[in-house]
This record gives structure tokens, C-alpha cells and sequence, in this order.
């Protein structure tokens, strides 16, 4: 059977940049048109030149080689002429070999927002997309708030969708624009949209204020949309767009859509796609979300121990995919809901091979139950977990002891007479039994002890010079001032592995002291440092 062609059209440069909190550079832009051009998608929307110099300079030279590099833009103002309106120019002169231009669909937007007639918005439609075709771009167009339009005014709404097409556009994309249609109005609407427009030109741009853009964006392709927009982890306006790390799998995956279509997207891609995922999170400089779809940390992560006694028999039992076909691993976590299957597994993870009858297992599950009951968590630190496995088997060295500590935190006026807050601290360490007294300033207690314990490990000093820490969290475990807490360090090297450590305490030093010293322990292991 031969399959369909469906198109994917990445706005994460556009609507990605209307994300609260995301500001893309110029660097970022390149960068992530590089990385969407690597993955396959057809069109990159790159921004709206015009709008801010940033866009501007982006769209001062082609950014893409595989992809159609696309401008977005609104279509030209109404009482004046396509040639005299200044945005649509600047869309039209951008080094772009595509253009994508919002259009109102929706009556109510045109009487509100634009204030001009229901005529003398069609007659924008045309003109701009006759000027864009006249000036040689592939041109598409945006129906901003089709779905809510249609409901609305549905001949109007339609309306819009055929003054495009007729006047030349490639692509007619229906927008549900404040994310609030159900996957059964998009099928009924695409496929109403489909008798004035041919369905190999209807595209369609969903967002996720439901939680439904995937679903409606699966609809609208049953339906007869050729095109899909979505973005890199579901960045975009409010709750986001459609997702495309969550898009492109099902796609190709799911027989009920891979029988049928065909995306551009090759298998090599799909392979690496958690990884380009999370690569883009550290673009963002956010945190990857654990629980995405497919790509997630946690995915593939197991916690239940009858799950994870029937994944180890057979991985199908709780897998819909396997996690290599997107680039994602197997986890079995260790954690008071899992038996010897999780432990077993997660031991074989960080390289602990121990037979299921060693009696050492069974007290090892018991102390991991323990210490969660206590507030440890180990399932989002794996490093310490690894720690107390080997130390029940006796395979961690004492490298060094911790004595004592101290931590100040004084609040007074500097030599400038501004009022700052200093934190001290210092660390006794005995190292080969000789005494090692080190002492540090830092921004807070913890950032203090940090550089004090790394100050000095006697020997082991080379082999923690490249550790540093890459985030920290506190977590409160019940209310009042003397809560219990639990802190979580995540700490890397010049290897780039990231390692997760936990400690947990009424006092939150105490509990930071705790992950810090696990992690320097984590780190003396895995550089191979020898024992005293
Ligand atoms: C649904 C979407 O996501 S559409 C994409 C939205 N993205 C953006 O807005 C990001 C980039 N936007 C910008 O930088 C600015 O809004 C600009 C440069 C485009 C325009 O800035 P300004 O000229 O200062 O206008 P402002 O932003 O205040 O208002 C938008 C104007 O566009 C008009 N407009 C909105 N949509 C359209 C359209 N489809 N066709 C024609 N005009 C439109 C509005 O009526 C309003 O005009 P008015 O001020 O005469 O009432
Ligand atoms: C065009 C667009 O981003 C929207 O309608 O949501």
C-alpha cells in the first residue's frame, strides 16, 4: 500500500518564542535551526522578521539546507495596498524561501481585533497571499482561530480558508488557536474545511490548553491535514503547541499511522530523539521534563515491583514501545513499591552484579525501605543509591572521614557600608589517618562547606578537580520550621555524566552535608581513585 506524505512544519523559533520565559538569542536561533534541520523536519518557521532585530538578523541569511526555511507574518493592514504595507515587505524581503501569514478567520476577531469589515479581511487574505506568491515564496496560511470561527460563523470561517487557497497558497493550516476544541470538533471541522479546500493543502496547528494538541493534531491528519506544526517539547504561546517529540514517534511508530503515512523524518533521528530532546532543555537552561512521552527520564522507568518482576520476563508486558526506538533507556527504580526484581536490576545498572539468593539482597531492600520511610529518596538519586548498595557489599573504600563541621552565617555592613550576608565554614577531614583542616567563604552555608570539603581531600584532591555541582533542591517533607527535609544534589565532570545524590535531615545543612559528601564519594569511585 503506497503511504501518504504528511508534511511537519516546526514553529519552535515562532510560537516557541512566545513561551513565558523562553528569550532566544541569535546563537540559540542558529543552533536550534541546525538541530531541526538534522532531525528532518520539512519547514522551520523561523520568526517574524520585522518584529525584532533579533528575527531580523536571523533572516539575514537562509538557516536551514534540508528544511524550507519559513518567515511568519500577519497578513498586510486593510486601506492600504500590499506594496505599501511596511510589515508585509519586510516579511517579503527576509531571506526566506517561504512564507506562513496569520489570517483572522473568526468574524468575532475581525469586527473586535481588526476593527474592519468581514469583506475587507478576505480581501487581505488575497492580496497578501497574491503579493507572497508574486514575490516567489512557497506561501501558507495561519487561519488564526478557525475552529472557534467556524463554531461561530462557520461560511465566514470557511470563507477565509477558500480566499487563501484560491488566491495561491500551498497550505491552508486551521489554527486552534486558544486550544480548546476536542479531537471530535477538529475531525468534523478539518473534514468541513476539506470540501472548499484540497485536503493535501489543509494543514493544521494545535495548541494545548486541554492537553489534547497531539490528539487533535492525529484527528485533523485522519481527517485529511497533510500538514502538521508543533514544537520542540511542546514549547509555545501559554500551555504550549503540539508537541513533536511526542508526535513524531506515534507517527512512526503506531501502525495505525506509519501503515498509512509517511513523514520525513528518518529512523536515525527517531533514535536519537531523547537525546535531542533534552539537548534543547539545556539550550533553555530548564530542566528536562521526566515525564514527557517517549522521551522522558522516566518513560521507561518502572517503580511497581510487579511490573518490574514482568518486564525483566518480558520488557512487552509494560512496554508499548521499546525505548531504544527513540533513544531512551530501561529503568526498573529501587524504592519502597519495588521488590528484589527493581533492586536486582538497578544493581546490574550501576554495574553491581550479586546473585538473587545472596542473603545481603534481602537487607539491602529492608534498608532501602527503612530510609525511604525516612525521607531518602532513591529513585531520583541514583548515585547515593549505588553508594549504599556497594557499601552493604563492602566495595566502598573510607577514603576519607569527616571529623567535624561548622557553618556561619553572619548578616553586617561591609567596608562599603552595604548590608550583605556571609556564610564560613569550616571542615575537618582525616585523610591516610592524618588530620586535614580546611576553611571556606561562600555565598550561602552550603556553597561555603562545599568549598571548604573540596578545599583539601589530601590525595584524592586530583581526582574531585573537575567535579561540580549542577543544581541543588530542597524539599520539604512536612510542614513547620522543623520539618524534615530532603536535599537532592546533582553534581557532574569533565566526563559530562550527571550524578544525583540525596541527604536528609531536620537540619537542611546537615542533609546538604550529607549529598555533598556522597558526591564526592560517587565521584573518588568512578575515577578508579585507590583505597587508603
Ligand atoms: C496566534 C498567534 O500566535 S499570531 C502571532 C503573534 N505573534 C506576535 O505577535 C509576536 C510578534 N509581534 C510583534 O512584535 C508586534 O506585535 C508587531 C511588530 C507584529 C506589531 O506591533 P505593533 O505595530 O506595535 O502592533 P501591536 O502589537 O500593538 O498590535 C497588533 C496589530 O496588528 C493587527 N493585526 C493583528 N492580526 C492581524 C492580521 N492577521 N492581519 C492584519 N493585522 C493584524 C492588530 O489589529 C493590531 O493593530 P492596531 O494596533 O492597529 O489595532
Ligand atoms: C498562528 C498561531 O500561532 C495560532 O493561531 O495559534
Amino acid at each position: 500500500m503506497t503511504r501518504e506524505r504528511l508534511y511537519l512544519f516546526d514553529t519552535t523559533l515562532r510560537d516557541g518564542a512566545q513561551t513565558a520565559g523562553v528569550d532566544f538569542t541569535l546563537e540559540d536561533k542558529i543552533e536550534v535551526a541546525g538541530m531541526l534541520d538534522r532531525l528532518g523536519v520539512d519547514y522551520v518557521e523561523g520568526g517574524y522578521p520585522g518584529a525584532n532585530p533579533t528575527d531580523t538578523e536571523f533572516f539575514a541569511a537562509p538557516r536551514t539546507s534540508h528544511a524550507i526555511f519559513t518567515a511568519f507574518g500577519m497578513t498586510k493592514r486593510a486601506g492600504r495596498s500590499a506594496a505599501n504595507d511596511p510589515g508585509l515587505q519586510g516579511v517579503l524581503r527576509a531571506k526566506a524561501e517561504a512564507c506562513c501569514f496569520v489570517a483572522k478567520s473568526w468574524d468575532f476577531h475581525v469586527r473586535e481585533a481588526l476593527g474592519i469589515t468581514l469583506d475587507e479581511n478576505l480581501e487581505t487574505i488575497r492580496d497578501t497571499v497574491a503579493a507572497s506568491v508574486a514575490a516567489g515564496r512557497e506561501t501558507m496560511v495561519d487561519c488564526e482561530h478557525f475552529f472557534d470561527g467556524w463554531k461561530a460563523n462557520r461560511d465566514y470561517a470557511l470563507a477565509c480558508a477558500k480566499a487563501a487557497y484560491e488566491a495561491g497558497a500551498r497550505w491552508v493550516v486551521l489554527c486552534d488557536t486558544n486550544g480548546g476544541t476536542t479531537p471530535e470538533e477538529v475531525a468534523e471541522i478539518v473534514a468541513s474545511a476539506a470540501t472548499v479546500v484540497p485536503a493535501g493543502k489543509l494543514g493544521i496547528h494545535a495548541h494545548d490548553d486541554m492537553g489534547l494538541a497531539v490528539a487533535n493534531s492525529l484527528a485533523a491528519v485522519r481527517a485529511g491535514a497533510r500538514q502538521i506544526q508543533g514544537t520542540l517539547n511542546g514549547l509555545g504561546e501559554r500551555c504550549g503547541n503540539a508537541n513533536l517529540t511526542t508526535l513524531i514517534p506515534t507517527l512512526k511508530l503506531k501502525p495505525d499511522f506509519a501503515e498509512r503515512y509517511e513523514v520525513g523524518v528518518p529512523d536515525e533521528s527517531l533514535s536519537a530523539l531523547a537525546q535531542l530532546s533534552r539537548a534543547f532543555d539545556e539550550l533553555l537552561n530548564r530542566p528536562s521534563n521526566r515525564h514527557a512521552p517517549y522521551v522522558g527520564a522516566n518513560a521507561f522507568a518502572t517503580k511497581a515491583g510487579i511490573h518490574a518482576s514482568a518486564i525483566l520476563k518480558n520488557p512487552r508486558t509494560y512496554e508499548h514501545v521499546t525505548p531504544d526506538s527513540v533513544g531512551n533507556h530501561r529503568r526498573l527504580l529501587v524504592s519502597d513499591q519495588g521488590g528484589k526484581s527493581n533492586l536486582l536490576s538497578e544493581l546490574a545498572r550501576v554495574g553491581v552484579e550479586v546473585d538473587r539468593s545472596d542473603p545481603r539482597l534481602d537487607r539491602l531492600l529492608a534498608d532501602v525501605k527503612a530510609r525511604e520511610a525516612q525521607g531518602y529518596a532513591y529513585e531520583g538519586a541514583e548515585a547515593s543509591f549505588a553508594l549504599m548498595a556497594k557499601r552493604a557489599l563492602g566495595r566502598v573504600p573510607d577514603f576519607f572521614t569527616v571529623e567535624s563541621f561548622r557553618v556561619m552565617v553572619e548578616r553586617r555592613h561591609n567596608a562599603l557600608g552595604e548590608l550583605v550576608t556571609m556564610s564560613e565554614a569550616v571542615v575537618k577531614v582525616t585523610v591516610d589517618g592524618e588530620p586535614l583542616i580546611t576553611a571556606a567563604e561562600g555565598i550561602g552555608p552550603v556553597n561555603a562547606l562545599d568549598v571548604a570539603l573540596r578545599k583539601d581531600l589530601g590525595r584524592y584532591q586530583p581526582y574531585i578537580a573537575d567535579l561540580r555541582l549542577t543544581d541543588y533542591k530542597v524539599r520539604i517533607l512536612n510542614g513547620g520550621t522543623e520539618a524534615v527535609t530532603r536535599v537532592l544534589i546533582e553534581s557532574t565532570d569533565g566526563d559530562g555524566e550527571a550524578w544525583t545524590t540525596v541527604g536528609v535531615s531536620p537540619n537542611v545543612v546537615d542533609a546538604s552535608f550529607e549529598a555533598l559528601v556522597d558526591s564526592l564519594t560517587y565521584k573518588l569511585l568512578k575515577a578508579g581513585a585507590p583505597a587508603p
